[in-house]
């Protein structure tokens, strides 16, 4: 735990500010569970979609309720021409995030009942962020090629529908798989910095997409979400699994953060890491390209190196980021991909938070100058 003077825990570490119903790690076990459900049980049994549902309602759901749900989502997927249009608008150099975080807080501004917090509003707007955020991305990673975007495609799950979105077409089945398991690992993680973005804001009785709009902005920093990018420019520029140790030799000397690896909670290994771990391997054998090959014995070469040099493991961003580029997408992408999955957990906490709401509203141990006269104007 960080203490810089006697009662102060800067980054909140080791704070328990509330209580949730959501999802909890257990230390002991080293696992994670969403609504006492576990995550490696849920990423290799059920579509993201049940869990979606799983989070917001608190329940997995049964047959009927499942159909409806997809037939909501596949509904809500399209994007109006305004939005369309504001998306051409934005310089294509501003990042990928910039553009999502843009996109909720025009959704915002365009929402009729923004001023209706009530559950089963804040259900209903919650569904269409996750319904339509896939077509932002989409849309913004085609228009930086020159591509015009492609509709989103009713008849296809939502994980299909989003390569077909970007890319024209479905990959094979293992591919969309892997996609799915990360979206399942990623939906929901306990009050990280994110989530408790979305609660502050929330708890001052703001609006869903004020929250999720910050949100998307906590997400964006290299420290949480935006690691799955920084890991893909960190193996590009190491480039050669000879190289990794050498490598890390040189990045810890400079005081660098390697990414993808520590986390605040876990402290012997994240319990997401085996599961994703897996599908990237699967992905990468039924690549079966050399590239792809070398991509994968650097990637262990460096975790082997890290473990060995620092005893710190990977975290989520270190498979998911390889898994992400080895299934095309541009690696500025790949954190609004989280944002895709995320958003279900943070709108989960915002309702949880309105449900028993207390301004979030912290102390500091004040450090400044002593109290002093104001000099005259010169
Ligand atoms: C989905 C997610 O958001 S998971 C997190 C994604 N973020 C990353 O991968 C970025 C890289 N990792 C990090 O910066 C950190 O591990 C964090 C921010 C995730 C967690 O940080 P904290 O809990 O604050 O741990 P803290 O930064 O105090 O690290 C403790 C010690 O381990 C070291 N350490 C932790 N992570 C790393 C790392 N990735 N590279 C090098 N050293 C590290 C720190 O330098 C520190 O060493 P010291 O005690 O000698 O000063
Ligand atoms: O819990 C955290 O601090 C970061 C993390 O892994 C996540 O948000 O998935």
């Amino acid at each position: 735990m960080t203490t810089t003077a006697p009662g102060v825990h800067r980054g909140l570490a080791g704070v328990v500010v509330d209580t949730t119903g959501i999802s909890t790690v257990i230390q002991e076990t080293n696992s994670l569970t969403y609504r006492g459900y576990p995550v490696q049980d849920l990423a290799a049994r059920r579509s993201f979609e049940e869990v979606a549902h799983l989070l917001w309602h608190g329940e997995l759901p049964d047959e009927g309720q499942l159909r409806d749900f997809r037939a909501r989502e596949r509904a809500l997927r399209p994007l109006d021409r305004t939005t369309l249009e504001l998306l051409t608008r934005l310089p294509d150099t501003c990042h990928p995030m910039d553009v999502l975080r843009t996109a909720v807080s025009f959704f915002g501004a365009e929402d009729p009942a923004e001023d209706d917090g009530s559950p089963a509003a804040n259900r209903a707007k919650s569904l269409t962020l996750l319904a339509r955020l896939p077509t932002v991305v989409a849309a913004d990673q085609r228009r930086r090629h020159g591509l015009a975007p492609i509709p989103p495609d009713p008849s296809l799950g939502y994980a299909e529908n989003f390569f077909h979105m970007c890319f024209g077409g479905v990959p094979a089945p293992e591919v969309v798989r892997c996609f799915e398991i990360s979206l399942v690992l990623y939906a929901e993680h306990s009050f990280n910095a994110s989530t408790f973005t979305a609660r502050v804001v929330t708890s001052t009785l703001s609006d869903l997409h004020s929250a999720v709009t910050a949100a998307i902005g906590a997400l964006k920093g290299p420290l949480h979400g935006g690691a799955n990018e920084a890991v893909m420019r960190m193996l590009l520029e190491i480039g050669d699994p000879r190289r990794a140790e050498e490598w890390l030799e040189e990045a810890l000397a400079a005081q660098r953060k390697i990414m993808g690896f520590g986390h605040r909670v876990y402290k012997h290994g994240d319990s997401r890491v085996p599961i994703m771990q897996e599908a990237l391997d699967r992905l990468v054998a039924r690549a079966a390209d050399p590239e792809a090959t070398r991509l994968a014995t650097l990637h262990a070469a460096l975790r082997d190196a890290m473990a060995g040099r620092k005893g710190i493991h990977p975290n989520l961003d270190y498979p998911a980021g390889l898994a992400y580029h080895l299934m095309g997408f541009d690696t500025p992408v790949f954190t609004p991909l989280f944002v895709m999955s995320r958003v279900t957990g943070w709108t989960a906490h915002i309702t949880e938070q309105l449900a028993h709401n207390a301004l979030i509203r912290p102390l500091a141990s004040y450090d400044g100058p002593d109290q002093r006269a104001v000099p005259d104007a010169a």
